[in-house]
């Protein structure tokens, strides 16, 4: 980062007060009011990142390998130089490590190729184009400085303050991408893989020019790779008012354009998001027969003969057909005829196909539906009790689930999936849930953070019965934080006399007593820390998992990697409630469930949930960071007019 922008930041960051909000927030919300025009997320997410990984890294190259990159006679030759290497370092390795996941993905994957090649010959042009006029000019090219240009995820601040807010807002955010060009104009730029989400992407882009404060000169660009090129590039005069409209969105959001009310976290946060997120769609915005045409013609054309039985069942994420095979068609064609499927109905995974007394296939929605917070009923809470519910999404019935901890048969829960497939945002939302529903009498969480970003907002919550903890930290001691809460488990079960439960427990003394839930973020990174270490946590965890629910102990444990060293035989038999995001393959589908499924989910909280019975399909309940900061830092309920 320059030196300009970085003391820019900093002096930012000094005098930031007032409500937070970030720019990903600000986005999925003008998504989300129209999301016809687009996915709202890059065509594959993994792909997504490691698009943005491949740029960032050909423009981080060092001097030497810069002079060899532009060292050929052509553009065409610097362009397939850059290409070359950038393969060689990012994009061969991804593609090798993640062959398993690909598998099956081959459109994707090329879109992602031709990507790269547009990608690399942009830039090449763009420095090409440099190079004429430095010759020109008669001045030295020089590759290095060509670095110089791009700024990569460049974290970005900015307090904003309107006559008509109670309070200023600091809109917080990382740009892709600063291209600072000679001459001291500056433009920002956002890769995008996919067609997105265009009217979302250039308002994300605004934010960000907004945020440098670059004044009226510099424009911005969205330069999407669809994976063609494709340029929207506005100029700085023409900016300001998109910016004001902004703004009034903001102000709305961030809930400081009217008279502050009281915060009352029972229920829902002070978030104007009723105001422009819309309920899901109703069924007939989606042609399904039209859908169910195509369904039909794929599915004869793989042989499986099928009657559809009874109408299609719409949910926010993904259409369910039943289907009966006709005579002589065996069910586990379907299963193995789903990439056709995909290709056919143009969707972005495999269907997931479960097979059973009929045979059900979930077509992703074209028109996929986020189920916002606002939208949802918590559970209900007792006054005493409080509440022991996990909330984990809501179904094709539109139905919210959850897991109630105070049950044997999801007593702890295990979360698994890949990164991006939304796995600390569901954890973060089924914190807020238990706040939500808890006061700090009834309810005492533990956050175990390796990650240092997923439960950062809990720190100096009522809540919390320490710290929150960050392993890793030279005065952590992950062992003991465990330990701890054997030694809490083993007092509470000398007080229990005679007692089944907690809630039995409760209702003798008629007093609250707190359930405890050690909340864990990427619990293979402590687990994988050392031998001694995976045994000492897996010693504990078994024995938590095992004796912990009686006296209101649980354990709620995510990992991207499931795999035989972290699910080890003693967690898989002690943590029977499964919560499943999208999974790199089969194999780790099968190490949660039992069975294959969790790979062709489609991210950003797409899941699977079982305890007992089959997994069931949900999609996880959406919480913006800044109602999540509002929910986790309101009063407690205790404390509630
Ligand atoms: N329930 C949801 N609804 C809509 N979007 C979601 C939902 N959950 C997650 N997302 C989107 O998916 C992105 C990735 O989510 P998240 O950071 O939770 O992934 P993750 O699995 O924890 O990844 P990592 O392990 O890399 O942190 C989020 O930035 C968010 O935009």
């Amino acid at each position: 980062m320059n030196q300009k922008l970085s003391n820019r930041l900093n002096s930012q960051e000094s005098s930031s007060r007032g409500v937070e909000i970030s720019v990903s927030d600000v986005r999925q919300q003008i998504y989300l009011a129209d999301p016809s025009s687009g996915t709202g997320s890059p065509s594959c997410c993994e792909l997504g990142t490691a698009f943005h990984r491949l740029i960032a890294s050909l423009l981080n190259s060092s001097n030497a390998e810069l002079s060899t990159i532009f060292s050929g006679a052509s553009v065409d030759d610097w362009a397939a130089e850059l290409r070359d290497f950038g393969y060689r370092r990012e994009l061969g390795p991804f593609l090798i490590g993640n062959a398993a996941a690909l598998h099956g993905r081959g459109d994707a994957v090329m879109n992602l190729w031709v990507a790269v090649n547009e990608a690399t010959l942009w830039l090449a042009q763009l420095f090409w184009d440099h190079r004429q006029r430095q010759l020109r000019d008669g001045k030295r090219f020089n590759p290095s400085e060509l670095a110089n240009w791009f700024q990569s995820e460049v974290p970005l601040r900015l307090e904003l303050t309107d006559p008509s807010w109670t309070q200023p807002v600091v809109l917080t955010g990382v740009a892709d991408s600063v291209l600072s060009l000679p001459g001291g104009r500056r433009c920002v730029i956002e890769y995008k893989l996919g067609k997105t989400a265009p009217e979302a992407d250039l308002c994300q882009t605004t934010l960000y020019h907004q945020m440098l404060n670059d004044g009226g000169n510099n424009s911005i660009a969205v330069i999407g790779f669809l994976p063609e090129r494709s340029e929207r590039l506005i100029e700085g005069n023409q900016i300001g008012e998109l910016q004001q409209r902004l703004q009034t969105l903001i102000g709305k959001l961030a809930g400081v354009d009217r008279p502050r009310v009281a915060p009352q976290p029972q229920r829902k946060p002070t978030v104007a998001a009723e105001q422009v997120t819309p309920k899901p769609k109703s069924t007939t915005e989606v042609d399904v027969q039209s859908l169910a045409k195509q369904l039909k013609a794929a599915l004869n054309e793989a042989d499986c003969e099928s009657t559809f039985v009874g109408e299609p069942i719409v949910g926010p994420t993904f259409i369910r057909f039943t289907v009966n095979p006709a005579r002589g068609v065996r069910p586990d064609r379907y299963p193995r005829n789903a990439e056709l499927l995909q290709i056919r109905l143009r969707c972005q995974r495999p269907p997931v196909i479960q097979t059973g007394a009929s045979i059900t296939i979930d077509v992703q929605r074209p028109d996929r539906q986020f189920v916002a917070w606002d939208d949802i009923d918590l559970p209900a809470s007792d006054p005493l009790h409080g509440c022991a519910k996990v909330l984990i999404g809501v179904g094709l019935d539109g139905k919210v689930r959850t897991a109630d901890l105070a049950d044997s048969t999801c007593s702890h829960l295990l979360v698994a999936g890949v990164s991006g497939s939304g796995k600390s945002e569901w954890l973060r939302t089924a914190v807020a849930g238990l706040i939500a529903t808890n006061t700090p009498e009834q309810l005492q969480l533990v956050a175990i953070d390796p990650k240092r970003v997923a439960f950062h907002d809990l720190q100096g919550s009522p809540y919390l019965r320490c710290p929150v903890v960050f392993p890793g930290d030279a005065d952590t001691d992950i062992i003991s934080v465990l330990d701890d809460l054997i030694e809490e488990m083993e007092d509470r079960y000398a007080s229990l006399d005679g007692c089944a439960s907690l809630a039995e427990w409760i209702d003798r003394s008629g007093k609250p007593v707190p359930r405890i839930i050690c909340v864990c973020d990427e619990y293979a990174d402590i687990m994988l820390a050392s031998t001694k270490q995976r045994r000492d946590i897996e010693t504990r965890i078994t024995r938590l998992g095992s004796k912990g629910r009686a006296c209101g102990i649980h354990l709620i444990l995510a990992t991207q990697q499931p795999s035989r060293k972290t699910i080890t035989g003693a967690i898989q038999t002690n943590l029977p409630g499964r919560v499943g995001l999208t999974m790199t393959s089969a194999t780790e589908s099968r190490m949660l469930f039992e069975q294959s499924g969790a790979e062709d989910l489609l991210m950003k909280g797409d899941l699977l949930y079982k305890d007992i019975g089959a997994p069931h399909r949900y999609q996880a309940v959406y919480l913006s960071d800044t109602q999540r900061r509002a929910i986790y830092s309101a009063s407690p309920a205790s404390e509630r007019v």
